[in-house]
């Protein structure tokens, strides 16, 4: 069993990663870092491997530094008794010292070379030893195809460092009509990368362990980001007392609703309910339902002339971008309440000036949780710009509103206006459903309402809001046909379990 240690969570770019492996290289002897990561990607290979070590591992070995990890691996398990074959690609550029040494070695042993990929092989574990983080562009001719075919196998695939074709820093695949290796692991030497962790990132990097090849941790540089923990707002998770009443755990009203949209709202309104809201009202821009008849706990409202004092806004599901919605929403900015904006009050924060400078002007807690569109909308660019670097997207927002900042999607980035940022790790494909957002808004303004800071409560909702959707997979609800519906339920019970687990 490896358990990670609380470092591995922090997250460096490449820039800074380049720094560490500098100091790190200046202070060995020679050769020494990368027969530490052949030795480690071993162990790890070994364990992946398990009872079938009569198998072949096959091993792709690029033209870099990449590939010398790949080759040293390859001598280990050679030296362990398995077939070991490698399929090495070298570059035009001369190798390394080191690769070059990697390399005899693995010529002097007992590994095998093979020219190209055999047809149907039956392998215990593929080794991506293609590129690390020295990729400068998108996979062609030999690598892509050889990218192409590992899509075909059935085993398990462990990926050195990065998966080859993923950018380390953002998790995009590097393109245009980039490829990318789908490892089932990946070990990720010197340090844990955010371009794991997020966009393609989950999907391409599978399991991720991080090896830190003997470094002095007090040599680190401070991370870039973080991977988000229940231990990042674990001093939020309060046992309630006996003696307490509804008043003490705030006031959510969730602002929505136009005509045809009410759905939004009530999700919204469940979500807060089910994370301890004491009271929670919809309300309506437009008449709509007079009653939610599965939660008849939430009171319905017309929102036009509801007095939202100092109760706990969500403001946006469902809301359209009506002139109501607009004058509203500036209300909402101008109060002194807790704050979230989803949805369409992104949107209309994008497009209007004011209603930005106001947001920023802001003293209470906000917090937004844009999709990459609503992201997109907000900085005047595309999805895809947004996509192509969620990290540097999500931290201009926070700096730009001055609010934090949940951008949503695979790996969502929690990003504070002083330029901190989490990724957060919880949560499955299940979550790419109709209404799930709208469910997040809600649990994450039960928090706020309750009293956790803007910073806390973001982390706090979008972990328990991945963790629940998890919870549900676990028990067979989902991914396939997970209903946002059935998340504030799933949510409740995780937040009682941390309660139980860890609060004092
Ligand atoms: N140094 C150390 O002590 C340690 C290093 N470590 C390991 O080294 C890795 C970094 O090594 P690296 O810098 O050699 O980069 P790597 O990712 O292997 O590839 C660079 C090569 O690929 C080439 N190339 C790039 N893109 C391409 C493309 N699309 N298609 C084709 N070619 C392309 C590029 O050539 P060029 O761009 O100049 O054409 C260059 O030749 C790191 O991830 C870790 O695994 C660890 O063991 C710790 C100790
Ligand atoms: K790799």
């Amino acid at each position: 069993m490896h358990d990670n240690a609380p470092m591995d969570n922090d997250l460096y770019t490449v820039a800074q990663l380049r720094a560490i492996e500098q100091s790190a290289y200046a202070a060995l002897p020679p050769g020494t870092l990368m027969r530490r990561a052949g030795e480690a990607a071993a162990r790890f290979a070994l364990e992946l491997l398990g009872g079938r070590r009569d198998r072949p591992v096959l091993v792709l070995a690029g033209p870099g530094n990449n590939g010398g990890d790949a080759l040293e691996l390859a001598s280990n398990l050679a030296d362990a008794g398995i077939d070991a074959l490698v399929l090495h690609l070298p570059g035009q550029r001369e190798a390394s010292d080191e690769t070059a040494s990697a390399h005899e070695r693995a010529r002097d042993g007992t590994v095998g070379f093979i020219d190209m990929l055999p047809p149907g092989g039956d392998w215990g574990l593929v080794v991506d030893g293609l590129f690390g983080i020295g990729l400068t562009r998108a996979l062609d001719g030999q690598y892509r195809d050889l990218v192409a075919a590992l899509d075909a196998l059935r085993c398990p695939i462990l990926a050195l460092d990065v998966p080859s074709g993923l950018d380390a820093d953002t998790g995009a695949v590097i393109g245009p009509d980039g490829i990318a290796v789908r490892a089932t692991h990946t070990i990720s030497f010197l340090g844990n990368k955010p371009g794991l962790h997020t966009a393609d990132g989950r999907d391409h990097a599978g399991q991720v362990r991080v090896d830190w090849l003997g470094v002095d941790p007090a040599q680190l540089p401070s991370p870039a980001a973080r991977l988000g923990s229940a231990e990042l707002f674990a001093q939020r998770l309060r046992p309630r007392r006996h003696n307490t009443h509804k008043g003490i755990f705030g006031d959510v009203v969730v602002i929505g609703g136009a005509h045809g949209m009410a759905g939004a709202p009530v999700l919204a309104a469940r979500g807060a309910m089910y994370l301890g809201a004491g009271r929670t009202f919809a309300a309506l821009l437009d008449p709509g339902p007079g009653y939610d008849s599965v939660q008849p706990e939430i009171m319905f409202r017309p929102a036009d002339g509801f007095e939202f004092g100092k109760r706990t806004l969500v403001v946006g599901p469902g809301m359209g971008g009506s002139a109501a919605a607009m004058r509203l929403l500036a209300t909402a900015l101008d109060s002194d309440s807790p704050l979230l904006l989803d949805a369409d009050a992104i949107t209309l924060v994008g497009a209007s000036p004011d209603l930005l400078s106001r947001l920023a002007q802001r003293s209470a807690p906000a917090v937004l949780t844009p999709h990459p569109l609503e992201g997109a909308r907000l900085l005047g660019t595309t999805a895809a710009a947004v996509q192509a670097d969620r990290l540097a997207a999500a931290r201009e927002m926070a700096l730009r509103t001055r609010a934090t900042v949940i951008l949503k999607g695979s790996g969502s980035v929690i990003a504070h206006p002083d330029g901190s940022m989490v990724i957060n790790p919880t949560g499955n494909a299940g979550l790419a459903t109709a209404g799930s957002g709208d469910v997040l808004a809600g649990m994450c303004g039960a928090l706020l309402a309750q009293g956790w800071p803007a910073w806390e409560a973001a982390l706090g909702a979008a972990w328990i809001h991945g963790a629940a959707a998890d919870l549900l997979v676990a028990h067979g609800i989902g991914p396939i046909g997970m209903t946002a519906g059935e998340l504030p339920a799933a949510a409740r019970a995780v937040l009682n379990m941390l309660v139980n687990e860890t609060g004092v």
